[in-house]
């Protein structure tokens, strides 16, 4: 899959080390099948049983592309005809929605990766500043993941995703991945100058934000189109 300044991967390697292949900043995923599934999503008449479909599908593939410099460690294992020389990842993995709208993401990256620990954070944006408001946070004290992936849909101003890279970082995670499917250039630039260690994968960047701090052309709220609670009457 084409990113543009994705990290290269370990290669034909055996196992490999994270560190060696590791690359902070903004990886844009450019496929055909991502640039096809993002354009429907953002169409107003995309119902949210479809909308769910598409989020999970641009997940599948993001996860796909942000995994690859995962590290391996040798891993042998017997068939039913002999052994065989194999590799499993290495080391403890978190995957990090941020409530509500992050929880679409969780499934797909799941099935990748099944062994993945789940740590939820709960996060809203207050409608009059924009500011994000911490509501869910049970992450313990001690032994953090050693790589984590932060999920949600959407990175408007980046308030969001700075809140939850804070907390990772005082959890003391070494590795952390951000997967948005659509971003603002303001915010994605604001996540990245603050957290330059950090490795932001997005389908889109788009241009501005409005006066609400929505994204344009963005797709509306992609919380209540996952979780159908738009007010049909507003
Ligand atoms: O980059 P930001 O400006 O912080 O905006 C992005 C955040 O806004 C949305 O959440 P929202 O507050 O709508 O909560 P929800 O997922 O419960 O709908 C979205 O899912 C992000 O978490
Ligand atoms: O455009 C936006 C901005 C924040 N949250 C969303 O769901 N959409
Ligand atoms: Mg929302």
């Amino acid at each position: 899959m084409a990113g543009a300044t994705v990290p290269g991967s370990a290669g034909g390697a055996a196992h490999s080390d994270a560190k060696a292949s590791r690359r902070g900043g903004i990886h844009l995923v450019r496929h055909p099948l991502v640039e096809h599934h993002v354009t429907r999503m953002r169409r107003e008449s995309t119902r949210p049983s479809e909308f769910r479909g598409l989020v999970r599908r641009l997940a599948a593939l993001m996860a796909y592309e942000a995994t690859q410099d995962l590290p391996t460690q040798p891993y042998r294992v017997t068939t039913p005809i002999c052994d065989a020389d194999g590799v499993q990842i290495k080391g403890r993995i978190g995957i990090v929605p941020i409530l509500r709208a992050g929880l679409g993401m969780v499934d797909p990256v799941l099935d990748l990766l099944p062994m993945a620990e789940v740590w939820h954070l709960g996060l809203y944006r207050d409608e009059a500043t924009a500011q994000p408001v911490s509501y869910y946070d049970k992450l313990p004290a001690k032994r953090p993941v050693d790589v984590a992936m932060i999920l949600d849909p959407m990175l408007a101003t980046g308030g969001s995703a700075t809140a939850a890279l804070m907390t990772l970082r005082e959890w003391g995670v070494p590795q952390v991945k951000v997967l948005s499917l659509i971003a603002a250039q303001a915010g994605v630039d604001a996540v990245a100058s603050q957290f330059p260690e950090a490795q932001i994968y997005v389908c889109q960047i788009d241009p501005e934000l409005n006066a609400h701090k929505f994204i344009v052309p963005g797709l509306g709220d992609a919380g209540d189109r996952i979780f159908n609670t738009l007010d049909p009457h507003e």
